[in-house]
């Protein structure tokens, strides 16, 4: 029988590196979890997902709830059995896709009620009801339902949403149930405010919680903003708990995080870059639609071994993306995901070999040259 918990395997200073222990295996932190929104992380096939290194993947209460159902979902066997994906599932709680997607939504002290932005049927979501949405989906991880404040937001403003979502995540608690190896983790909201944030931990750790994500960040307050909040807030997290930070980000981002003491991390950019012909490398991103790359003979890394790299060139991947072929954003979505995992592979590595600064300051110093 597992017991969920995060592993501490070696430090260098707030940076951790470990191993999380879930019902569906374990993972090595710091771990970053493509997005499979509904049901799939787009464009790639499990295989693929599995091949580019990834141990967990994220999928979401409000697009399954809505599409193909949570009921039909658990009829199914579960998210697991649904989507081919043996691995631990961490499910978003619904509340933040609810603000940023529903059309036509209102927020009351128990809940939203939104209309679907496929058809326009009309939904609502609690902290209840979004708990065992996923529960039925059957989610290693499931996160609480809580209120995003859209930034920059008066004090008081942030005051009274964070506070609705710590009653809200009581809530979620009590109707969470709790089976060995599954997890509900706790939202810290608060903006960027560090006395809310302080209260936010105060109020989740008093409630008890298998980990903590920090919410209400990525939404447009700027990379400084976010590092400032995180230096305020992860401290206060207790050491042995798994730290997330929900919706975060590019490379530069992942690797100010991760020296923060963050364990966890999700984001479309790699998936979404993916798509639109946008490719990150070891010295930033490349737009592979720009007519540069249509005689580069090059892959697009030399160090990478994914499908793209290891068998075809930019000048191909110029070509589908310029043709439109669905082989394009299947291939470019590998290679992105590929380099963000061998990106927290490397940071695992330098912090397990003691090698972590140089290691930071190796990529800074690569990043910056955008000469390929
Ligand atoms: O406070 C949150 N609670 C629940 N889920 C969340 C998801 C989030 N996702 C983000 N940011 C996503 C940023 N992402 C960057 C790439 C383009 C699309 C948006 N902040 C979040 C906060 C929350
Ligand atoms: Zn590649």
């Amino acid at each position: 029988m597992t017991t969920f918990r995060w592993r501490p395997e070696a430090r260098a200073g707030h940076a951790r590196a470990g191993w999380l222990d879930t019902a569906h295996g374990s993972v090595p932190t710091p771990t970053f979890m493509p997005v499979g929104t509904a049901g799939t992380v787009k464009a790639m096939t499990m295989d693929s997902v599995r091949a580019t290194g990834a141990g967990i993947v994220l999928g979401n209460t409000y697009h399954l709830m809505l599409r193909p159902g949570a009921e039909r979902v658990r009829a199914l066997g579960g998210l697991h059995r649904f989507m081919d994906w043996p691995g631990p599932i961490l499910t978003d709680s619904g509340g933040f896709q609810v603000m940023s997607l529903g059309p036509l939504r209102k927020l009351d002290q128990d809940g939203v009620t939104f209309r679907s932005h496929i058809d326009g049927s009309r939904h609502r979501l609690t902290p209840e009801r979004s708990t065992d949405i996923q529960h039925a989906l059957d989610a290693t991880i499931t996160m609480c339902f809580d209120e995003c404040p859209a930034l920059p937001a008066a004090p008081d403003v942030i005051a009274k949403s964070m506070r609705m979502s710590m009653r809200w995540a009581e809530r979620c608690r009590t109707a969470f149930i709790q089976r060995p190896g599954y997890a509900q983790y706790g939202i810290i909201q608060g903006g960027t405010e560090p006395e809310l944030r302080a209260e936010s931990v105060r109020a989740l750790t008093g409630i008890g919680f298998e980990g903590y994500a920090i919410g209400g960040l990525a939404v447009g307050e700027g990379q400084e903003l976010m590092f400032a909040t995180l230096d305020a807030t992860v401290p206060l997290i207790p050491d042995a708990s798994p730290r997330y930070l929900m919706g975060v980000g590019t490379p530069d981002d992942l690797l100010g995080s991760v020296e923060r003491g963050v364990d966890m991390f999700d984001c479309v950019m790699p998936t979404r870059a993916g798509r639109t012909a946008r490719a990150y490398t070891e010295r930033g991103t490349l737009n592979l639609r720009n007519a540069r790359h249509a005689t580069d003979s090059r892959p697009i890394s030399p160090h990478c071994d994914c499908l793209a790299c290891s068998r075809h060139s930019r000048a191909y991947l110029h070509h589908l993306f310029r043709a439109n072929e669905i082989l394009g954003p299947m291939l470019l979505t590998w290679h992105n995901l590929a380099y963000y995992q061998r990106l927290m592979r490397g940071m695992r590595a330098a912090i397990v070999d003691g090698a972590f600064a140089a290691h930071a300051d190796h990529l800074r110093a690569q990043w910056a040259m955008d000469d390929w």
